[in-house]
């Protein structure tokens, strides 16, 4: 077959898909994922070695290209150094994973302002510029697709996880409206909105009490899920059936009441971690 996506209403042309955040975790898992469906990758994160091992396996194992770019997103004008790194490898992308991401957690003002401020522009300022840089050459061509890697914790306000979760609600609207401009013109977007995985990110955010609702899943499941309804160009997708129950049934309004109720269940943020925050096992792409 021919590389590319895999359904036929999408064009089957080569195809180049890079992934923010490739070092670890569900990035990982996503360029596994993309390399056994053959297409070639630009794996970006800060971690040289870990890309470089990642690029080197799914080489190896899957015969396509790799290349690996080394970036903090977290700093100003990330995307446009990626951009850059692109022009001058002559590297053109058809799919654009903004995967990488992390957390804080606990009390507003007990959490330091500078880690904050790196979420935001690694969950928000960097996903935005990379699509403001890759989508005008997918809507040249007419053809691409851009996955947003949001949260369930972007579905409702989550006190004690502030600033993440609404980092999450700007990457589930940017993905939405991003996605209705662009219908019809080639383009798919669609966000992946997971409940917990068992990946890095619980040792990041320093709590397993951070997965405040549904059981751990693995990265495996979750990607295959994304990938999926990328394929059959689903707006936005939750993996699990009861994420995704939480996620189409839980009310909406008043919003103050989804607050409070929100903040009775993320409270455990606040608790000891059970445990180093850890996850148990990583996921099998780590
Ligand atoms: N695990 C979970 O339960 C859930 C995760 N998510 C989201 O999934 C995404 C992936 O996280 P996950 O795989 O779980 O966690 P991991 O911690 O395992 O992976 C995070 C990835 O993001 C990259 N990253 C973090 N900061 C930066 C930075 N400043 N510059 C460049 N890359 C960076 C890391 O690479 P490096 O350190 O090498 O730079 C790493 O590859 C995130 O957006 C997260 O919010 C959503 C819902 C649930
Ligand atoms: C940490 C997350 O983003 C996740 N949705 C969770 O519920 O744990």
């Amino acid at each position: 077959m021919p590389k590319g996506f895999t359904m036929s209403t999408v064009p089957t042309v080569p195809s180049t898909a890079l992934v923010t955040g490739a070092s670890s975790g569900l990035g990982t898992e996503f360029a596994s994922q993309l390399a056994a469906r053959g297409h070639d990758l630009v794996l970006v994160a800060r971690s040289r070695d870990r890309l470089e091992a990642v690029a080197e396996e799914l080489r190896a194992v899957h015969g396509v290209k790799t290349h690996v770019v080394v970036q903090d997103l977290g700093l100003p004008h990330a995307g446009r150094a990626v951009a850059q790194e692109l022009a001058d490898r002559s590297l053109t992308v058809d799919l654009l994973v903004n995967n990488a991401g992390f957390g804080t957690a606990g009390r507003f003002e007990e959490i330091d302002a500078e880690r904050d401020h790196e979420l935001l522009m690694v969950n928000v300022v960097a996903l935005v510029d990379l699509t403001h840089a890759l989508l005008p050459g997918m809507v040249e061509r007419g053809t691409g697709a851009v996955l947003n890697v949001g949260s369930t914790a972007g579905y409702q306000p989550s006190p004690y996880l502030s600033v993440y979760s609404a980092s999450k609600a700007f990457v589930l609207n940017f993905s939405l409206a991003l996605r209705q401009e662009y219908r019809g013109r080639g383009i798919r977007v669609t966000a992946l909105c997971p409940g917990p995985v068992e990946t890095r990110f619980f040792e990041v955010i320093g709590t397993r009490n951070a997965a405040v609702a549904g059981g751990f899943s693995t990265p495996g499941p979750v990607v295959r899920t994304a990938l999926h309804a990328l394929d059959r160009d689903r707006a936005y997708v939750t993996p699990g059936l009861g994420n995704a129950i939480m996620a189409h049934l839980q009310p909406r309004r008043p919003r103050t009441l989804v607050a409070w109720v929100g903040e009775r269940i993320c409270r455990k943020v606040l608790e000891p971690a059970n445990g180093t925050g850890v996850p148990a096992a990583e996921g099998a792409a780590n």
